[in-house]
């Protein structure tokens, strides 16, 4: 229904009352900036003319009169970053004050409140909302309603009524361009023509289509964990920037975005994902990456394997001789009778008799092996052993330093007497090394008791291997533990971690206690969560202990056979009292028939509903030789240029492909970037990419590399191929050379 040209005219005055004011309040916040400046240069040229040169000669008056000219300084500062963000918020708000309008009538009330919905809150000078933060409690009923019976939640409690209208508008530089009333539940339209575009740079966001099942995730606050399961394209990534964006509005006095983590696959995402929050006006928060986190815990004296080389070597080494053990010992140590060793170990540390000895010095009993063991097991006992054996040791030398001291004293004397020394400096230091020398074995054996090294404490794991597995009623057969445990050890000897290790150790070195604190983290993000072990989810639980977390994943996505989350309820029983799954089912990204097509290629039926967008049907193509396939992608790479996608992607299983499609491209006058590293930056247009590092990332044409047989040839890379299927947004071409891969032969046929 259009609506008519009354409708228009009222709408258009209340738009030009907006942006009035807007416009009003950015001028005043412009005012305030280039008064903020003035202020700020005339205290720089006071600092000039008062202080000059700063100087301690000058007394402490003028050290004291610097540091308030400094604070000064930074006061205005903040206050110019406070009031530049103000303005840029205005700025947007003159483009395109608000996207949504919802009458809404209370109950017992007869007045009908008109909520316009924008990007952030627009308030008049007598105290009116103009418009409304798309992240103030009333707005959701926006997301969560047509028209008819309606609700929502703030401080005050439930607030009921009547939605009696919702409207829809697309604004730009401060025209509507289109509006309409969406109790015609027209959503759907909007959504395929905003779905229909292509992708012109990273991922925006999606604050106007926002989905009923999304909103609920982004405001959540009914658990302190959230798992939320949802397949490709279903909004995982922006829902869970969108509920940083809503935390960050809903908990503004308590909550900044440095009380924010989010682990994300890569660093290649990090940055495709930059831009989202900045977009909505907030800062972003800390973004990292596990493997950089542990990276950063662990000692450098190893050669550290990273995530794509551990990808990289799964992909490629199954013809190698080794191949078989080292999955054995991944497999082995992302186990969950693994992780329980690891607990059993960490309680046996905690526990075991470390065969503390007496401290005496020159006959004198410092402290006895049972005063020592009493500190250990009982006053330091709720501490994790890192912590107990540091403060263990502090407490002894505290209790040596006054014997230390009169020994001191005594040579000192002795010295003195001696009529050797003139010089007390000299004296002072002869007597110190004397009883330092003295002490040198009292000081091994303190260290001895009181060491703590990790990788010594890992190897020691391996070789009670039997015992801890028989504590937890595991039996492995003995050549199976002979055969982990020289390998762990041959590699530690190496001074190699494998990725599989380091993770072991990262749990290893939290339980013991020898992490920094990040009681600052109020918030961890962690996205793709099925790539994670269980293990892995034990250390965010250890690191981030108060923290609430949002985890968010797709089974069908688990690119790595060997190292995923298996199974939610894995973490689910972690935390289980304050933790809720839930499901996203509607998938936004690709057209239907890219949808079908990729969900063919799994084994089990998803049943999750996709937005009605057609397009073509995905071709897979087979090639004499390789030859002609490139000579195929070369041509069909530079025709979808003239057709005007941005972002078309070409998607190889591995690295070394990577680069030979990289470099063939380039003989070829295409434009091209590779992305090899997970460090690389992301950059639209033409990009090739392999196949593990391209998830979570999304294209208007994806091409599948040479998906022979040859190429990929085992069941375990099935979900591997389903994620690269589903990062194309309108085209998905495969080729391949030689016989297609046995797991695309059903979807050859449809
Ligand atoms: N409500 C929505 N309105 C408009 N677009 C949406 C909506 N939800 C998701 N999208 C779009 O769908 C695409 C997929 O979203 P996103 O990457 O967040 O999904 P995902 O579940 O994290 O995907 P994957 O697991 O496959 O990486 C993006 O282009 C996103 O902008």
């Amino acid at each position: 229904m259009s609506l008519n040209n009354y409708e228009w005219d009222l709408e258009n005055e209340w738009l030009q009352k907006v942006l009035n004011e807007a416009k009003r309040q950015l001028d005043e916040k412009r005012d305030a900036k280039d008064k903020l400046k003035k202020d700020a240069i005339e205290t720089q040229r006071e600092l000039w003319n008062d202080l000059g040169s700063v100087s301690i000669e000058n007394g402490l008056d003028q050290l004291s009169d610097f540091v308030s000219f400094m604070d000064i300084m930074r006061n205005q500062k903040r206050s110019h970053e406070f009031t530049k963000k103000l303005e840029t918020k205005y700025e947007k708000m003159i483009v395109s004050p608000y996207f949504g309008r919802i009458d809404f009538v209370e109950d017992n009330e007869s007045s009908t409140e008109k909520c316009y919905i924008g990007l952030s809150n627009l308030i008049d000078e007598d105290y009116d909302f103009l418009v409304y933060d798309w992240r103030a409690p009333i707005s959701s009923m926006f997301y969560d309603y047509e028209t008819g019976q309606a609700s929502y939640e703030c401080p005050e409690g439930v607030i009921s009524g009547e939605i009696t209208s919702k409207r829809q508008y697309k604004i730009n530089n401060g025209k509507i361009e289109y509006m309409f009333d969406s109790n015609l539940s027209i959503d759907d339209e909007i959504l395929q023509e905003l779905l229909s575009k292509n992708s012109d740079d990273k991922m925006k966001g999606i604050v106007t289509t926002i989905q009923k099942e999304q909103n609920q995730v982004i405001r959540n606050e009914n658990y302190k964990n959230l798992i939320v399961q949802g397949a490709a394209g279903s909004g995982k990534t922006s829902v869970a920037l969108h509920r940083i964006a809503y935390l960050l509005y809903r908990h503004k006095y308590t909550i900044k975005p440095e009380n924010i983590i989010i682990f994300s696959p890569n660093n290649i995402f990090n940055d495709y994902i930059s831009n989202v929050l900045p977009q909505l006006g907030e800062d972003n928060m800390y973004q990292t990456t596990f493997k950089d986190y542990m990276h950063k815990e662990l000692s450098n004296e190893f050669k550290k394997e990273t995530t794509s080389e551990m990808m990289e070597y799964i992909l490629n080494s199954s013809e190698k001789l080794a191949y078989q053990h080292r999955i054995k010992n991944i497999k082995f140590k992302t186990s969950l009778e693994f992780m329980n060793i690891l607990k059993q170990y960490v309680n046996h540390l905690e526990t075991m008799d470390r065969g503390f000895e007496d401290i005496i010095i020159r006959g004198k009993l410092i402290i006895s092996s049972k005063n020592i063991q009493k500190l250990f097991f009982n006053d330091y006992s709720n501490l994790p052993v890192k912590r107990r054996l540091k403060k263990l040791k502090s407490r002894i030398l505290f209790l040596i330093e006054p014997y230390k001291k009169a020994w001191i004293d005594e040579i000192y004397q002795e010295l003195d007497e001696s009529g050797d020394f003139i010089d007390k400096q000299e004296m002072i230091e002869k007597s110190t090394l004397i009883v330092n020398e003295n002490l040198k074995h009292i000081n091994f054996k303190i260290s001895q008791m009181t060491e703590f090294n990790l990788v010594k404490i890992y190897r020691n794991l391996f070789k009670n291997l039997n015992k801890l597995s028989n504590k937890i009623n595991v039996k492995y057969d003995n050549n199976f533990i002979y055969h982990i445990k020289t390998y762990t050890i041959d590699n530690l000897n190496a001074r190699r971690l494998y990725y599989e290790d380091q993770v072991a150790l990262l749990y290893l070195k939290g339980a013991l206690g020898d992490i920094p604190n990040t009681s600052q983290i109020k918030y961890v993000i962690i996205d793709e969560a099925q790539d994670y072990t269980p293990l892995q989810y034990e250390i965010f639980y250890q690191l981030f202990k108060s923290a609430n977390m949002t985890i968010l994943g797709d089974i069908n996505q688990s690119i790595n056979p060997f190292m995923n989350v298996g199974n939610y309820n894995n973490i689910y029983n972690i935390s289980k009292n304050d933790t809720c799954i839930i499901n996203l089912t509607k998938s936004y990204r690709s057209t239907m028939e890219i949808t079908k097509f990729s969900r063919n290629l799994l084994t089990e039926n998803i049943s999750d509903e996709y937005v009605e967008r057609h397009g073509d049907e995905p071709s897979v193509i087979g090639f004499y030789d390789e030859n002609s396939m490139n000579k195929k992608l070369i041509e069909d790479i530079k025709s979808y240029k003239q057709k005007d996608y941005k972002s078309i992607g070409i998607i190889t299983k591995t690295a070394r492909e990577t680069r030979d499609v990289y470099n063939l491209l380039r003989a070829n006058d295409i434009d091209v970037v590779s992305i090899e590293k997970d460090d690389d930056d992301y950059t639209n247009g033409v990009l090739v990419i392999p196949s593990y590092l391209a998830k979570g990332l999304e294209f208007d044409v994806v091409f599948i590399y040479d998906a022979s047989n040859k190429n990929y040839n085992s069941e375990d890379e099935r979900l591997l191929l389903y994620t690269c299927c589903t990062r194309a947004l309108h085209v998905l071409n495969i080729y391949y050379f030689g016989e297609i891969t046995s797991l695309l032969k059903h979807n050859k046929d449809i």
